[in-house]
């Protein structure tokens, strides 16, 4: 398995790193890394600690922050960014822009699971300009152009 640096910047973090749930699981659960309780209201974005920060090191990665399913599908919570990106280079504290898009007010705990990082391949190009593209299937067809069915 890759390893990737990581800085503790809230000791509560030192015995609960983010780890794999299951030896198939893609996503480590993030935790809001916060003091007392947060009551985020209905439409209201919050920007949450994690208590960490990693430094991937290798522009052929990169990390996503999505959300997890059932803080999103229950409970309303979500992303602010809708989806955090995380750069190989980023040394930064490691946030989470967590946004209540429901109709309910939601009160995070101290140390909840909120969001899943998952680590994921990156191609970096160049561009190479050109004044036709060569030949393909689709050509400009998109936005539903091959039918409902
Ligand atoms: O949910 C997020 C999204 C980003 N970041 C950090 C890591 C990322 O590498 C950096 C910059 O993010 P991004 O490039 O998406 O934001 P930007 O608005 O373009 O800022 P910048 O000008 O710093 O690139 O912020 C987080 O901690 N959490
Ligand atoms: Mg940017």
């Amino acid at each position: 398995m890759k390893t990737i640096d990581v800085k503790i910047l809230d000791p509560r973090m030192q015995d609960l790193l983010p780890a794999y749930a299951t030896p198939g699981s893609a996503g480590l659960d993030l935790r809001a890394c916060i003091d007392a309780p947060i009551t985020i209201e209905p439409g209201q974005t919050v920007l949450v600690p994690t208590g960490l920060a990693i430094h991937i090191g290798d522009p052929a990665y990169a990390a996503m922050i999505l959300p997890r399913s059932g803080m999103g599908h229950k409970n309303g919570i979500v992303l602010g960014n809708l989806v955090g990106l995380i750069d190989s280079d980023y040394q930064g504290p490691l946030m989470v822009s967590t946004w209540n898009r429901g109709q309910n007010a939601f009160t995070l705990q101290p140390m909840e699971r909120l969001a899943q990082l998952v680590v994921v391949p990156v191609l970096q190009v160049g561009f190479s300009v050109v004044e036709e593209f060569g030949a393909s299937e689709r050509g400009e067809g998109g936005f539903g152009s091959t039918g409902k069915h």
